[in-house]
């Protein structure tokens, strides 16, 4: 597939203090999941918040042969949507509402139409969420919240979805179905992903590519099996640590020590 994502010298920071120091990534193709791993304060949220267009940034961002940087946020968020690290608190509507929201792009005003409750259910269905529709936001649990972002993030189908630490609230089996489902969409949809996770296993699950970040610049880089590797994750996470592949092929990463 063409297109895709190309971020070409991106530079931003707070006030006077660069956390992104002209920083390129991979290209990743549409359909492609790339992850980004890394210490904490390495600026990986930065990073997603710049892409989004809600942090300034310098640099480009093109994505399917469109320069994002330049562009209004209301002409940014036709094409990329970002769930942040953070859970809603305090939103008094329901599910549905908050999602029919995300597909207008502004608060629900007047009845749902019969195609928005449709696309919104069809987007809980995928996350087992479908029971949850007519429940208010602020009365579920954290993890249900976290499905709940995501739905509102995938329900306009964007061309760029970006997930801060999308399983961060998740049990193991929310875990893995919420990877499975981003891989889906992303290849359904041809939309590329960009998401930021700590658990490296799961990011080795789930990603075409990994990108390692380390104080505002790309350490590693390449096919997950080439960017978690013992050296790597010794120099920028200072662990002493094993990457074996088991007899399912899948990465396992054991942390022994810290160094
Ligand atoms: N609003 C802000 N104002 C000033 N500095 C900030 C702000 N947000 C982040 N920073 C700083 O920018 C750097 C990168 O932060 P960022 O949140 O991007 O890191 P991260 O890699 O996502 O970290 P974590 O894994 O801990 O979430 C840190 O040093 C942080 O203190």
């Amino acid at each position: 597939m063409s297109g895709g994502l190309t971020v070409s010298n991106l530079t931003a920071g707070y006030g006077g203090r660069t956390v992104l120091r002209d920083l390129s990534l991979p290209m990743a193709a549409q359909g492609e999941v790339l992850s980004l791993i890394g210490p904490n304060a390495a600026g990986k949220s930065t990073l997603l918040r710049a892409l989004a267009g809600l942090h300034p940034a310098t640099g480009s961002v093109m994505l399917d042969g469109q320069e994002l940087n330049g562009l209004s946020l209301a002409e940014r968020a036709r094409s990329v949507t970002y769930m942040p690290q953070t859970l809603p608190q305090g939103v008094a509507l329901t599910v549905l509402e908050t999602l029919v929201s995300a597909l207008r792009a502004s608060p629900v005003q007047g009845a749902i139409s019969g195609d928005e409750a449709e696309t919104a259910l069809a987007v809980l269905e995928r996350l087992g969420l479908e029971g949850m529709a007519m429940r208010r936001l602020d009365q579920l649990s954290g993890g249900q919240k976290q499905l709940a972002s995501l739905a509102q993030a995938v329900v306009r189908g964007p061309r760029l979805l970006l997930l801060d630490e999308p399983t961060s609230a998740l049990d193991l089996r929310h875990q893995l179905r919420v990877m499975k489902l981003v891989r889906e969409l992303a290849v359904e949809r041809g939309m590329t992903v960009v998401m930021v996770l700590h658990d490296l296993q799961a990011a080795a699950r789930a990603s075409d590519r990994v990108v390692v970040l380390s104080e505002g610049v790309v350490a590693a880089n390449g096919p997950p099996g080439e960017a978690i590797t013992p050296a790597i994750l010794a120099q920028v996470y200072q662990v002493e640590a094993r990457v074996e592949r088991c007899v399912r092929g899948t990465l396992q990463v054991m942390v022994d020590d810290i160094l």
